[in-house]
């Protein structure tokens, strides 16, 4: 059974008619996306499009101008709501004075952690990460992609049963991105309903369904496949060009 045929009633993200506008500027567009329980969902769409406006009025951190956005049936934002999801943002919100070690227990104690499961999962989560041999070290003297690691492992943290990632792999080397995915793709099975952003078609292929954004607007949905059949076109990446995506995706 496909994980959307499986899916509760409720969706776990529920998007309605979301509009968003900065001044004059319309960045979302009367957006209306559904997520179901289980699926690996990305979001694509040229630089500027509005992906991580949208990830935002997902998260709680933005409020949509017009539409409603409900998270796990609650609706955004609510503060209450931080301990039941993953968010891993697209800069890094980590403390550079602190060691990894300092900032997952500051994490941890956020998402109510703590003790003997503090210890286990943050040791998993720098296990997914492949951070362990860093976990004492201050975050300043970390590179990018040891940052990008390391705020994965802080939204993996409680094991949560949602996880929303705006491009987490960007800086992370293909070995580790390949297992990474791997993470992801055991997660999924597990039961975690996993919402990300992506500019790498090889990503979106292995996404259950897609949420192709254009100027702020919605313009397809659907499995890789599907959106492939949709466009007439072989590839994700020429699939999203002819949908009106861009040279960069
Ligand atoms: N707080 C803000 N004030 C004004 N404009 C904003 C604000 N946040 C985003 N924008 C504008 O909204 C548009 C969409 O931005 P957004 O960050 O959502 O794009 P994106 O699709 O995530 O891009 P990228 O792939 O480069 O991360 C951009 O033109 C951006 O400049």
């Amino acid at each position: 059974m496909s994980p959307i045929q499986a899916s509760s009633a409720v969706p776990v993200i529920d998007v309605r008619g979301v509009t968003r506008r900065f001044g004059s500027r319309t960045v979302l567009d009367g957006v209306t996306l559904l997520v179901e329980r289980g699926e690996l969902f990305g979001l694509l769409g040229p630089s500027g499009s509005g992906k991580t406006t949208l990830i935002k009025l997902m998260t709680g951190i933005d409020r949509a101008d017009e539409g409603t956005v409900r998270m796990l049936g609650e609706p955004m934002p609510k503060l209450a709501m931080l301990q039941r999801f993953g968010y891993m943002a697209q800069s890094d919100a980590l403390y550079g004075e602190l060691t990894a070690k300092e900032n997952l227990t500051f994490f941890g104690a956020l998402y109510g952690l703590k003790g003997e499961r503090m210890n286990k999962r943050m040791q998993a989560a720098m296990a997914i990460v492949d951070l362990e041999a860093h976990l004492n070290k201050a975050v300043s003297a970390y590179s990018g992609g040891m940052k990008r690691r390391l705020s994965l492992a802080i939204a993996l943290l409680h094991e949560p049963e949602l996880l929303v990632l705006d491009e987490p792999t960007v800086g992370i080397d293909p070995v580790l991105r390949q297992s990474i995915w791997r993470e992801l793709g055991d997660m999924r099975k597990r039961g975690t309903t996993i919402v990300l952003t992506t500019h790498v078609m090889d990503e979106a292929e292995k996404c259950d369904r897609l949420g192709l954004i254009r100027d702020g607007k919605l313009t397809a949905t659907g499995s890789p496949e599907e959106i492939k059949r949709q466009s007439g076109s072989a590839s994700i990446e020429d699939a999203f060009i002819a949908l009106g995506g861009g040279a960069r995706a």
